[in-house]
């Protein structure tokens, strides 16, 4: 089929969150053709498998049909048991919707001010004010009607009502209110401190609303003007000197084919988009002759400034009573938005989510945790290719942590949390408190499967069964003999602890990232169109310069919007691909 595919005028790679954003804007112009490749497969609001659509997300991910199989990166530059940097499997969406399909659907924007500084950055056109209005554009928000809202936009958003909220995170709530932080009521109005209700993007009748199904609608599917093919990967671009013309693309199964457009749009997500800019030449130069790849346009930028959001947590044993009981429910409850006491901290620098379970097995129903994570991140680390091989995932070095004021906060975050879920009043109704981390382990043990969950369906019934023993079976079985009050008491301790065990939230950005022209390390400009060469643009979380203080889907369809705007604008004005 790809090989009589005519010339588009907007040829989409990669239909994740941004990707189906793009698609279903540009196509509103009958006159424009659009083509999105995506290399998953298809999604609708009918065909959604069931772990997708559910409203307690904490599947999908896990799920090797939904993600890119062989993707994997090195946190922090921890030693694995053999002494090397360990490598871990870091999912990221591989089917219509991206990230959207799989994520947890929480539904924070960040602070305004996190947009206005990628304008100081150097990103023409960013502030807070443009992105609050995109915000609004894209969300149909039940709860509030006021400045900060939109009451039309293709995805809902929604708070989990109060009584559908788990007893273990109403007595966190509780605990955490007698301490002094506000109660709030809306994490995406005016940026404060607080402790939030946690705000998902569910429809109304309790599924998910991936970008594939919010955005493209069998309306919008029905446009003749647009095309989606999915099962197709985007192997390189294509140029007619300093113009990128198309790319070349492979259907599964079937021989490359170009296909030549008159703008080529790359949303391929935080590290796979920076991957096709090098495997094109696009890149810094020597990196990529090393590698036997002919430098197109020397471009340094590529691949650096990788972030994420470092996390660690703290957990305790949930008696029956405290347990969700609603196993369908979504189980990231609560939020807790602080700043912490660096002397630079920006405010609300912190997130604390509060989970009423923490897996989706029988164990997960037994904990309740925080999880704590650094949402004004400095450590930076970079993508670069292993080969030229479009079939061989590119090298991703996360180095989260490297910056030392990541590691303070965390491990501040890390004391809080563990002083909160120690508070007389919780420990009187939960178990003990004890570190946990998304580990290989974990990630292991935790995979979905009979022989898993029979494990673990035993031991989670001795964890009951345990009484007095249970401190002890968490400390041999759980931790492997890390306990807290040590941690506590010894702070290079606990930053070792942190140092190997910290993980990030899946929100790799910042690959391709915006800022001024004469700007070494800029890659793309406020537009997302990419310096140096026409027709082509990256739009999506890659071209983020700095991390907002929130997940990144909301703010990536948000990026979206406004680029779909700036193109159609730029048509307006005849220049098309300049
Ligand atoms: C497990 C998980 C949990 C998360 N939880 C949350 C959350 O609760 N809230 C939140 O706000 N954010 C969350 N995020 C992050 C958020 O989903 C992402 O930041 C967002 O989806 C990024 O959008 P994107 O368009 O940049 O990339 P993606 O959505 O990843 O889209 C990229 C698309 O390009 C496709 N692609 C890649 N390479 C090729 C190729 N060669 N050819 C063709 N297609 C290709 C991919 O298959 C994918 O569909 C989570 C992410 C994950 C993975």
């Amino acid at each position: 089929m790809t090989r009589n595919i005519q010339a588009v005028d907007y040829l989409i790679l990669g239909g994740g969150s941004a990707g189906c954003v793009l698609a279903a804007r540009l196509s509103e112009d009958p006159s424009k053709t659009v083509l999105l490749i995506e290399a998953g497969r298809d999604i609708t609001r009918d065909s959604m498998p069931k772990d997708i659509r559910a409203r307690y997300p904490g599947l999908a991910y896990l799920d090797r049909a939904n993600i890119w199989p062989t993707l994997e990166a090195r946190i922090s530059g921890a030693p694995d048991t053999k002494g090397k940097q360990a490598l871990r499997l870091y999912e990221q969406g591989r089917v219509l919707g991206g990230g959207s399909a799989i994520n947890a659907m929480v539904a924070n924007r960040g602070a305004l001010d996190d947009y206005d500084e990628w304008g100081r950055i150097g990103a023409e056109g960013w502030d807070g004010e443009t992105a609050l209005r995109y915000f609004r554009k894209l969300e149909r928000d039940v709860d509030f009607d006021n400045e900060y809202h939109g009451k039309d936009g293709p995805i809902p958003v929604r708070r989990l009502p109060a009584n559908k909220v788990s007893p273990f995170v109403q007595a966190v709530k509780r605990t955490l209110v007698a301490q002094g932080y506000p109660a709030r009521d809306d994490q995406n109005g005016l940026w404060e401190d607080g402790v939030f209700p946690s705000c998902i993007t569910v429809s109304d009748d309790g599924h998910r609303v991936p970008a594939s199904v919010g955005y493209l609608t069998d309306e919008v599917r029905a446009r003749s003007n647009l095309t989606i093919q999915t099962g197709t990967h985007a192997l390189k671009l294509t140029f007619d000197g300093k113009r990128v013309t198309g790319a070349v693309v492979a259907r599964d199964g079937e021989d490359p084919c170009p296909i030549p457009a008159g703008e080529t749009l790359v949303t391929m997500g935080g590290i796979h988009s920076c991957a096709l800019l090098l495997r094109s030449g696009i890149g810094p130069a020597e990196e990529l002759q090393s590698l036997g790849i002919c430098s197109r346009h020397d471009l340094a930028g590529v691949g650096k400034n990788l972030m994420e959001h470092p996390l660690i947590a703290v957990s305790t044993y949930l008696p029956p009573a405290l347990r969700m009981q609603d196993l369908e429910e979504h189980h990231d409850q609560a939020l807790l938005r602080y700043t912490s006491s660096i002397s630079d901290a920006e405010a609300g620098d912190m997130h604390c989510a509060i989970l009423g379970r923490t897996a989706w097995h029988g164990i997960g129903q037994r904990l309740g945790t925080i999880l704590v994570w650094v949402n004004k991140a400095f450590s930076r680390g970079e993508v670069r290719l292993r080969s030229a091989d479009p079939r061989v995932e590119p090298e991703v070095d996360f180095r989260l942590l490297s910056d030392p004021r990541d590691m303070e906060r965390l491990k501040e975050g890390f004391r809080l949390a563990a002083k909160i879920l120690s508070n007389p009043d919780l420990k009187q109704v939960c178990g003990p408190v004890f570190p946990t981390s998304y580990s290989e382990r974990v990630k292991r043990v935790s995979a979905p499967g009979p022989w898993n969950a029979f494990q673990l369906r035993l031991f989670s019934k001795m964890l009951d069964w345990a009484g007095p023993l249970r401190n002890l079976l968490i400390h041999t079985v759980v931790t492997k003999g890390i306990s807290l009050r040590k941690l506590l008491a010894d702070d290079r301790g606990l930053e070792g602890f942190i140092g190997n065990s910290v993980s990030g939230v899946w929100h790799a950005s910042g690959t391709c990232r915006m800022g001024a022209p004469d700007d070494p390390m800029a890659v793309t400009d406020g537009g997302g169109r990419v310096l140096g060469l026409d027709g082509l643009r990256v739009c999506d979380s890659s071209i983020m310069p700095s991390i907002p203080r929130a997940n990144t889907n909301l703010p990536t369809m948000m990026l979206a919007e406004r680029l779909a705007d700036v193109i159609k604008a730029n048509e307006d004005a005849g220049l098309s691909g300049t």
